[in-house]
């Protein structure tokens, strides 16, 4: 659907290129994450690919046509639902949702949108009323007005507590079940190891790293096994090989002598490969 390649992009105020050659392809149907710290380019990605910035190198194909060839069409086909929400805080959700249906050929049905987010009884509430996960919520529903072939989300659950989140999850999901393709990002790693189907790690403006959650956690793999222990009046903490743990003395000599506390086989997660590929803890 997507083929993004030696993507460059400088902001005409910066010194430095914020891209500095992004490659990646997303195919039809799939829920593709864009992860990566703060400040790496992901959202100036997502905006490169809504057509909001242009001006920029190299060559990105939708269908296999050149994205700069598309006019104002485009905008028929995809969603967005970007961080900040944005609407007209003075008319109410339903008022907000006519406006932008009247941009659009196709619409959706937002009264059964609406009530799938929990917004229904609220519609006419003017949005400045709206608390925060509230505006987020009616944010979605924006995104799928036009029943749209894609959905660009960034951070499409931040705010929400988790019966809500879990319910804009299932959207996702369906709306995948139903033939749609989605570029997400996000900082939640459990929401990218429950959505997406690949994921592409960011680093100094390039893709580092690019895979299933699967493939890259067999990738990453640690096979370690710590064992937590009482020592010295307190407690310490070893870690011992997995493979070699039935000829390792040393294991065994803790096994034997000293009292355990607890023993955990360690799993790589998608917040250690986090770290390893991007060389950044998560700040959120
Ligand atoms: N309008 C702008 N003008 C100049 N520089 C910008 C502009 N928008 C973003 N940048 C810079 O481009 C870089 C990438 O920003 P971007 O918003 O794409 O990061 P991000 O990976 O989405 O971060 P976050 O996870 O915090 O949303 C940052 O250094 C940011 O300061």
């Amino acid at each position: 659907m997507f083929a993004v390649k030696d993507l460059v992009f400088k902001y005409p105020r910066n010194k430095e290129d914020t891209l500095t050659g992004v490659s990646f392809e997303v195919a039809d149907g799939e829920i593709f994450g864009l992860l990566g710290p703060s400040g790496v380019g992901k959202s100036t990605t997502q905006r490169i690919l809504i057509k909001l910035l242009d001006k920029y190198k190299g060559e990105i194909l939708y269908h296999g046509r050149d994205l700069q060839s598309y006019g104002r069409e485009y905008y028929q086909e995809i969603g967005v639902g970007f961080e900040m929400p944005v609407h007209f805080s003075k008319l109410t959700a339903q008022e907000n949702l006519d406006f932008f249906k009247k941009l659009y050929r196709n619409s959706a049905d937002t009264d059964q949108l609406l009530k799938r987010v929990g917004l229904y009884h609220d519609r006419d509430k003017k949005v400045n009323e709206f608390s925060k996960g509230m505006k987020v919520r009616l944010n979605f529903v924006r995104a799928l007005l036009n029943n749209p072939k894609v959905l660009f989300l960034d951070e499409p659950t931040n705010g929400l507590d988790p019966k809500n989140a879990r319910i804009i999850k299932d959207l996702i999901l369906e709306f995948k079940e139903q033939g749609g393709t989605v570029l997400l990002t996000t900082h939640l790693m459990n929401d990218v190891d429950e959505l997406c189907d690949r994921v592409a790690f960011m680093a100094k403006g390039q893709i580092a790293e690019i895979d299933t959650p699967k493939n890259l956690k067999l990738k990453y793999a640690q096979r370690k096994v710590q064992v937590e222990y009482e020592a010295n009046g307190g407690t310490q903490k070893e870690e011992f090989d997995l493979d070699t743990l039935g000829t390792n003395q040393e294991f065994f000599a803790v096994v034997k002598e000293k009292r355990i506390i607890t023993v955990h086989s360690k799993e790589t997660s998608l917040d250690d490969i986090f770290i390893k590929v991007t060389g950044v803890e998560q700040d959120e």
